[in-house]
């Protein structure tokens, strides 16, 4: 332990972690101040407020910077400054996470890039790919490394760490607690891995034969894994408070007991893909912290991609949220593309790549597969025979009209939304075990579809196949 004076006389500050008890915990990575445009700050310090954190950069030469950044109970807060006596410096606080940087104006600029209806995350991203990284400095060596266009890249080879200035809290703050400062000396003190990937819609639900067909659509699941040894694995599913982490608790225990020494740490999923609609969240969750996972350890290389789809299969059959495996759901989302597979031995038959727009339509209810009538499925098992003919002769979008009819009548969905959009589509089909319908076809006829399915309470949109699958960021 020491102050972060201390450490910005020791060298540059690669980590350093906050504490409050066991309230509240962030984590600060690679703080980067110009020393010939703010020389006199040596200080940056935690306070508390009215049950506020506060995170506050000075100077012992002159006044204090000012205020960065405080956390309040209300997780929606998002706040910005600019100008606090460090040069430029940027805070934004949302749902309880900060992201902090300094540098040159332009520099700043770029990094911040305020937009009104960018989300946070998004926000990030741009972080991450135009940075101006420059540690911090005792004179102006390093400046002389920049990039033409100000960025150096080379200081971020792990950037997302930069970006995962995460504080979590799981009570009101309160004054009692004394806040300090834990300086973590050296590089990365943990070990961060963020990967996104797709959803999928269905060509041939696995439930009948065991065989299956799916596509991965352009909607998003990113992963993000922060590992620490001899620590449990905790998940956290943005927006969904009481939904089951097991899932992608256990994908990070089965990576790091084989490609790591069994670390623990956090995951967090967020996505705009609906949990349990049929459109295969569990498997693009399960994609992405395995590779999230991989990636923290610096081990995306030692596996192929459909051997990190089937650990993510393992699991989910560990974590009970699945009735075969879901191989095919797991490949599409894996891989991008549609996939043909054998589900009971996790076997990849055919992949193809296929540009499609999709229109997709998700009621209100949900449909958690583990609660799928199975027996029912089975008893179509010969219409299903006859979808996996059509798919593996690349007739994916009879396919799967084929398929809506069938599982729709077996799970007891109507076929109703199915056949309004058949005359206008090349194909349609309940997804999975629903509710989720998705049609292909060209847009213009898409387009109608939609209109039609808007009349229905739910939400209809529209968006294209996705090809390249799960990726780390
Ligand atoms: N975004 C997510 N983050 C973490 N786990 C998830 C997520 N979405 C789904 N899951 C896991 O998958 C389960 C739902 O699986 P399933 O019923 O197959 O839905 P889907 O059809 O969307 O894949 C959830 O109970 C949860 O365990
Ligand atoms: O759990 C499973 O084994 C499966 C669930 C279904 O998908 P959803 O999870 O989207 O309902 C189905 O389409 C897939 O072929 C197999």
């Amino acid at each position: 332990m020491g102050t972060v004076a201390d450490s910005l006389r020791a060298g540059p500050i690669t980590s350093f972690v906050v504490s409050l008890g066991n309230e509240f915990e962030g984590s600060f990575a690679h703080l980067v101040l110009f020393e010939d445009e703010h020389p006199a700050v040596d200080r940056l310090e935690v306070r508390i407020h009215d049950d506020t954190l506060c995170l506050v950069a000075g100077s012992n030469a002159g006044e204090d910077g000012g205020l960065l950044a405080w956390f309040e109970d209300d997780p929606s807060d998002t706040r910005r400054f600019e100008d606090v006596g460090l040069g430029d410096a940027v805070v934004d606080v949302h749902e309880h996470t900060f992201s902090f940087a300094c540098g040159r104006h332009e520099d700043v600029d770029l990094f911040a890039g305020h937009r009104p209806n960018r989300s946070f995350l998004a926000m990030r991203d741009t972080v991450i790919e135009r940075l101006p990284a420059v540690d911090i400095l005792d004179d102006d060596t390093l400046l002389g490394q920049l990039d033409a266009d100000g960025v150096r890249r080379d200081v971020f080879p792990n950037a997302h760490s930069w970006a995962g200035h995460r504080g979590r809290k799981s009570a009101p703050l309160s004054t009692d607690e004394p806040a300090h400062v834990n300086i973590l000396p050296g590089t990365n003190a943990y070990m961060e891995g963020t990967a996104v990937a797709p959803a999928a819609g269905t060509v041939l639900n696995a439930l009948a034969t065991g065989t299956g067909s799916a596509f991965a659509i352009d909607a998003e699941l990113r992963a993000e894994v922060r590992l620490e040894p001899d620590a449990p694995v905790s998940g956290t599913i943005a927006g969904e408070p009481d939904a089951d982490t097991e899932l992608i608790e256990r994908c990070v225990e089965l990576v790091t007991e084989r490609f790591g020494n069994g670390e623990g740490g956090t995951v967090r999923t967020e996505s705009n893909i609906p949990l349990a609609a049929g459109l295969k969240s569990s498997s693009a969750a399960a994609n992405a912290t395995v590779l999230a996972t991989l990636s923290a350890l610096d081990a995306t290389s030692e596996v192929s991609r459909a051997d990190a789809a089937r650990i993510g299969v393992q699991a989910a059959r560990d974590a009970g949220v699945t009735a075969t495996g879901a191989f095919d759901d797991a490949s599409a989302s894996m891989l991008g593309g549609v996939t043909v597979t054998n589900n009971h031995e996790d076997e990849l038959l055919a992949r193809d790549t296929v540009e499609w727009d999709v229109l997709v339509w998700t009621p209100l209810e949900r449909a958690y597969s583990a609660d799928a009538d199975i027996e029912r499925c089975q008893q179509v098992a010969p219409m299903a025979e006859l979808v996996a003919d059509l798919a593996l002769d690349g007739h994916y979008e009879r396919a799967m009209t084929v398929n809506g009819l069938a599982f729709s009548a077996a799970l007891g969905f109507s076929p109703e939304p199915l056949i309004e959009a058949m005359p206008h589509v090349a194909g349609v089909s309940l997804s999975g075990t629903g509710p989720s319908v998705t049609a292909v076809g060209n847009r213009d006829d898409l387009e109608r579809v939609e209109r039609l399915w808007e009349q229905r309470e739910g939400t209809t949109w529209l968006t294209t196949t996705q090809t390249d699958g799960t990726r780390t960021r």
